[in-house]
């Protein structure tokens, strides 16, 4: 049986602040389909690996190789800058901790969601309205309040609206840095399983940071622990929860089992 070829790859990725090594020749592939999660305590370097491996971010070592929806893999930082805005805007999507960070607050739902599409060129209002409520009936936002600008949902609902524009250009893979954090524990149940949902519909790979175990073993097939930059360990998110093989990944675990 030959192999899938992996859709990204990173190879020896680092990136430091001045003395602050946040990542440190960080190695790791995901393929089609996968979704992979990255746990590790507070500043152990999740948030800086996941802007590097999107290209929010240049790293100072390492390259990210990605299969462009052509077949040919290419590395993110050898693209050109329309290319790269272009694989942000299309194949890929990043879902923010933040919802502020991901979507337009002064302007509707439905604009949210619909100027994704525009963006790749689609130009039929109607078309692009009948999109925009589909794809926020598919996050469980209400049709009517297409119209309503996000600063006035909650902020679970202002989450669903981050993922439904996101969504909606069919991405291949979707960067979550926390994207259930800050908000209340029966909200991030739902989002949760909203999330879960969609993923495995779509079929879809994800990247997802997360300092929460639960949300990683809900969401993700396969797991990274960071700590200090680095990871040091890695594989089948029930096998690393299960059985920790790395210290550190045993203390992360036991503080979770901790009353
Ligand atoms: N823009 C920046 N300038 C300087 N230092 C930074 C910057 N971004 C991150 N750092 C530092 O890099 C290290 C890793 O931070 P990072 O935010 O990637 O960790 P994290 O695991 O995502 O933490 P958290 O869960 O709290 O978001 C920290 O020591 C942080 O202070």
């Amino acid at each position: 049986m030959t192999a899938v070829p992996p859709l990204l790859e990173a190879r020896g990725v680092s990136k430091r602040f001045g003395r602050i090594e946040a990542c440190r020749n960080v190695s790791f592939s995901i393929r089609p389909g996968e979704v992979l999660g990255v746990v590790g305590e507070s500043g152990s370097g999740k948030t800086t690996l996941l802007r590097c491996i999107s290209a929010l971010m240049e790293p100072n070592a390492g390259e990210v190789l990605y299969r462009m929806n052509d077949g040919e893999t290419r590395n993110v930082f050898g693209l050109s800058e329309p290319e790269r805005r272009l694989l942000m805007r299309t194949d890929w999507g990043f879902v923010h901790q933040n919802p502020r960070d991901g979507l337009r607050m002064g302007v509707s739902a439905g604009a949210n969601v619909g100027e994704r599409l525009m963006a790749v060129g689609q130009r039929h209002y109607g078309n692009i309205r009948s999109a925009a409520i589909d794809w926020l009936d598919r996050v469980e936002v209400s049709a009517d309040r297409i119209d309503d600008r996000p600063d006035t949902f909650s902020g679970g609902m202002q989450q669903r609206v981050q993922i439904a524009r996101n969504l909606v250009t069919h991405p291949r893979l979707v960067f979550m840095d926390e994207p259930t954090g800050g908000l209340d524990v029966s909200v991030q149940a739902r989002l949760l399983d909203l999330l879960r949902g969609l993923v495995a519909e779509l079929a879809l790979s994800a990247i997802v940071v997360t300092h929460d175990l639960a949300v990683a073993r809900l969401l993700c097939q396969q797991l990274m622990v960071m700590r200090q930059g680095e990871i040091v360990e890695q594989g089948l998110t029930d096998q690393v929860l299960d059985d920790p093989q790395h210290p550190y990944t045993q203390l992360l675990v036991s503080s979770v089992l901790q009353p």
